[in-house]
C-alpha cells in the first residue's frame, strides 16, 4: 500500500494548505481559461476527419498494459546483476519504456513533492500566469499550447517547466518549501539517472561517462504536469503526441490513467502503478545507440472527471554536447544538442509539429 501513500499523504498536506476555502472555489480560480482562450479553435472549422479519428483512438482501454517491470535492487546482487541489465536493455530496445521498483527514491520524498506540486497548481491562475510571482525561472509556468492552430495541436494541461540550474538555489533565506523539495528530488533523480545511463551504455558495450558528464544535474529539467478534468475529452489531447528530446526521462505518475504509447503502430494505455517510476528513452539515446534504444512516441489522453498529476525529470546535456554513435554505418549524422533543440523549436513554430530525429538522418 506504500504509495497509495504518495497520493493520500499529498492530499492530507494539501488539505491543510487549502484550509477553509471550498475546494471547488480554489479549483475554479486556479484552472487556466482553456474554454475562453481557445474558443475560436473550439468553434472553428477544424479538420473533422482527424478529430474523429483521434476520438476513435481515444478509447485505448482495450489495450491497457503493464510496462515491463524491473527490480533495480537486482543490480546490486552479483548473481542477478547481468540478467537485470539484459532485461533493461531488452525493454529499452523493444518498448522504449519500462517501470522500476527499488529505485532508491523514498516514498516520503515523492509524497512531499506531490504535495508541493498540488499546492503550486492550486494557486489562482492569475498568480501562476504572473511572471513576477514565479519562484523559479520567469517562464516556468506554461499552459495549453500557444502555437496551436487546430484542436489536435492543443494540450489540455498546465505545467511548471523548471530548469534545475534555477532551482538549485535552495540555500537562500527566502527559499520556499517547494524549492527544498525540488532540490532533494533532483539530487535523488540524478543518482537514479546515472545508474540507468551506466546500465544502458554498458548494454551497448560503451561507457556511460560521456553522457553522465554532459548531463550534469544543473543541465536537467523537472516538469510538473497537471491535467485538469476536460469537458471535451474526445477532441483534444491532455498532452499532444511527442517523443522526449533528452537521453532518458524519469516519470512519476499517479493513479489516474492517461499515458499512452505507440507500440506496433497502435496506441496502448499504460496501466498506472503509483508504486513504480516509469523510465523512457529519449531522442538523444536513440541517436547515440544508433537506433538500438527507441525513443517512442507517447501522449496523454484527458479525463472528463478526474484531474491527473505527473512529474517528469528530463536527463539533458549542455547545448554544446555532440551526439554521435560510433556504430557503422551511423543512422544519424553528428549533431549538437543545441542544434537539435533549435530545429525542434523551429519546426514546432512553423508547422505546429516536432519532426525530431528524422531531420538528422546521415
Ligand atoms: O504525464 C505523463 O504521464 C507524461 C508526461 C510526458 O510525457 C512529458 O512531460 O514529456
Ligand atoms: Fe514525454
Amino acid at each position: 500500500m506504500e504509495v497509495l501513500g504518495i497520493v493520500s499523504e499529498a492530499q492530507k498536506i494539501t488539505k491543510v494548505a487549502v484550509d477553509h476555502r471550498s475546494t471547488a472555489a480554489v479549483l475554479m480560480a486556479s484552472t487556466p481559461p482553456f474554454l475562453t482562450t481557445y474558443k475560436n479553435l473550439l468553434h472553428g472549422t477544424d479538420d473533422d476527419r482527424n478529430i474523429l479519428r483521434h476520438e476513435a483512438e481515444a478509447d485505448g482501454d482495450h489495450y491497457c498494459v503493464d510496462l515491463p517491470l524491473i527490480d533495480l535492487s537486482r543490480l546490486d546482487d552479483e548473481l542477478e546483476a547481468e540478467q537485470c541489465r539484459q532485461d533493461i536493455v531488452a525493454a529499452a530496445s523493444e518498448w522504449g519504456f519500462f517501470q522500476v521498483v527499488n529505485h532508491g527514491i523514498s516514498n516520503k520524498l515523492l509524497a512531499r513533492l506531490r504535495a508541493e506540486q498540488v499546492k503550486m497548481f492550486r494557486q489562482p491562475f492569475k498568480m501562476k500566469a504572473n511572471k513576477r510571482f514565479l519562484d523559479f525561472s520567469e517562464d516556468s509556468y506554461r499552459w495549453g499550447t500557444p502555437t496551436a492552430t487546430s484542436l489536435k495541436q492543443l494540450s489540455w494541461s498546465e505545467a511548471y517547466h523548471i530548469p534545475l540550474s534555477s532551482a538549485n538555489r535552495a540555500a537562500g533565506a527566502r527559499a520556499s518549501s517547494a524549492r527544498y523539495v525540488i532540490e532533494e528530488i533532483s539530487e535523488a533523480m540524478s543518482q537514479l539517472a546515472d545508474e540507468l545511463v551506466d546500465t544502458l551504455a554498458q548494454g551497448l558495450g560503451c561507457d556511460g561517462r560521456y553522457i553522465k558528464e554532459s548531463c550534469a544535474r544543473n543541465m536537467c529539467y523537472l516538469r510538473l504536469n497537471r491535467y485538469p478534468p476536460c469537458p471535451i475529452p474526445g477532441k483534444v489531447f491532455g498532452l499532444v503526441p511527442h517523443t522526449d528530446s533528452d537521453f532518458i526521462t524519469i516519470l512519476c505518475q499517479d493513479r489516474v490513467k492517461g499515458l499512452q504509447l505507440k507500440k506496433g503502430g497502435r496506441w496502448i494505455t499504460v496501466k498506472p502503478n503509483p508504486n513504480t517510476l516509469i523510465i523512457n528513452i529519449g531522442d538523444l539515446f536513440q541517436a547515440w545507440s544508433n537506433g538500438i534504444y527507441r525513443s517512442v512516441e507517447h501522449r496523454v489522453m484527458p479525463n472528463p472527471h478526474q484531474e491527473r498529476f505527473s512529474v517528469a525529470y528530463f536527463v539533458c546535456p549542455c547545448k554544446e554536447t555532440m551526439i554521435e554513435s560510433n556504430a557503422e554505418p551511423a543512422i544519424y549524422r553528428k549533431f549538437s544538442f543545441g542544434e537539435y533543440r533549435q530545429q525542434v523549436q523551429e519546426d514546432v513554430r512553423l508547422t505546429g509539429y516536432k519532426v525530431g530525429l528524422t531531420r538528422f538522418l546521415a
